[in-house]
């Protein structure tokens, strides 16, 4: 397998009040064509500005994004408008991310319009409305006088209708009902399969990364701690703040307990300048060594990687 997407070294700050703020904070990232990458952490850690870096939608200040090889933020505008075509963005709330004054037929058809596909678009949309099982009969009608688990599908038709190669899908069904969740999911996970498609798949809720992704990728104030095979990595966390994460989630979902780990992002986020690891002041494992020497993310065995002194030893942290 190749990799199709390779992030390296991302760097993105933003100024805000009183001072700058390093969103992104030196993350790589590595995704295998045809596999799903999910990126989790609590809100505010990076992911979704990492997300939108991989789409160039944002410029980093450091750090390279390459997807199938071509240099994502050093094209010029026809390039990247080529590229664009091969990965397109899901977003979490299908209200906000499709205009209401157009109907379902036309914003699934405006990408067709805008990279001026030939052929008859009415059919195919009628096409990709099958694909993500809506009614054809649907291209009349306008977001409003749809659920939102048909509007997450309309949002999901429109995204492949360019057949892209890579989506990054930022929380997709987290503002839907639990009910119509599952479906979504099953629905993302049936088009990989058909298609061949490579997702980064932003979310907090760890039941469903487990469900849907190949690997997992660990955020902490803007850097990756850990990362590797889905499986494993459940089984068996080797970063402390993977373990809390891991712990933290009650079953089936960690949307219900957020608020803690919610402050350590907060907490953490005033440490611009910091010396040694960045999760060393709320970690339970932390040692002189931890405050003074920051660890940088390195293979371990099994195709593991995470970015703690004591990945090899660390006992799994008490909850
Ligand atoms: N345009 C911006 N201007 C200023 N600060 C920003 C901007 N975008 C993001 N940030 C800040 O950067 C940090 C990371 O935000 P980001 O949205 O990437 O995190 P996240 O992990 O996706 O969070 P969530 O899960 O809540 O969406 C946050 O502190 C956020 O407030």
């Amino acid at each position: 397998m190749s990799e199709l997407v390779v992030a390296e070294g991302l760097v993105k700050r933003y100024a805000v009040r009183g001072g700058t703020v390093a969103a992104v904070d030196g993350a790589g990232l590595r995704i295998e064509q045809g596999t799903a990458l999910a990126l989790v952490g609590e809100s505010g850690c990076g992911k979704s500005t990492t997300g939108r870096l991989l789409l160039g939608l944002e410029r980093p200040d450091e750090g390279t994004v390459e997807v199938g090889g071509e240099s994502v933020h050093a094209l010029g505008k026809r390039g990247l408008r080529a590229l664009r075509r091969r990965m397109q963005p899901v977003f979490q709330d299908p209200y906000d991310s499709l205009n209401g004054r157009m109907t379902v037929g036309q914003i699934i058809a405006e990408p067709l319009r805008v990279h001026r596909v030939e052929g008859d678009a009415k059919a195919k949309v009628r096409e990709l409305l099958k694909t993500v099982t809506l009614s054809p009969d649907l291209a009349g009608r306008y977001p409003h006088e749809l659920s939102g688990g048909q509007r997450q599908r309309v949002a999901i038709a429109r995204a492949i209708a360019l057949e892209p190669e890579f989506l990054v899908c930022d929380e997709p069904v987290s503002a839907l009902d639990v009910s119509v969740q599952a479906q979504v999911v099953n629905l993302l996970r049936r088009l990989q399969d058909e298609r061949g498609l490579t997702y980064l798949f932003i979310s907090h809720d760890l039941a469903l990364v487990r469900h849907l992704a190949h690997r997992v990728a660990v955020m902490y104030l803007g850097r990756i701690v850990e990362e590797g095979d889905t499986a494993e990595l459940f089984a068996d966390p080797r970063h402390p703040y993977t373990q809390l994460l891991l712990a933290a989630a009650p079953r089936p979902r960690v949307r219900e307990n957020r608020a803690p780990l919610q402050r350590l992002g907060e907490a953490g986020g005033a440490l611009a300048e910091r010396t040694g690891c960045a999760f060393a002041p709320r970690c339970p494992l932390a040692t002189d060594r931890c405050r003074t020497e920051d660890p940088k993310l390195r293979p371990l065995p099994g195709g593991r990687s995470a970015a703690c002194h004591y990945a090899e030893t660390a006992e799994a942290v008490p909850a």
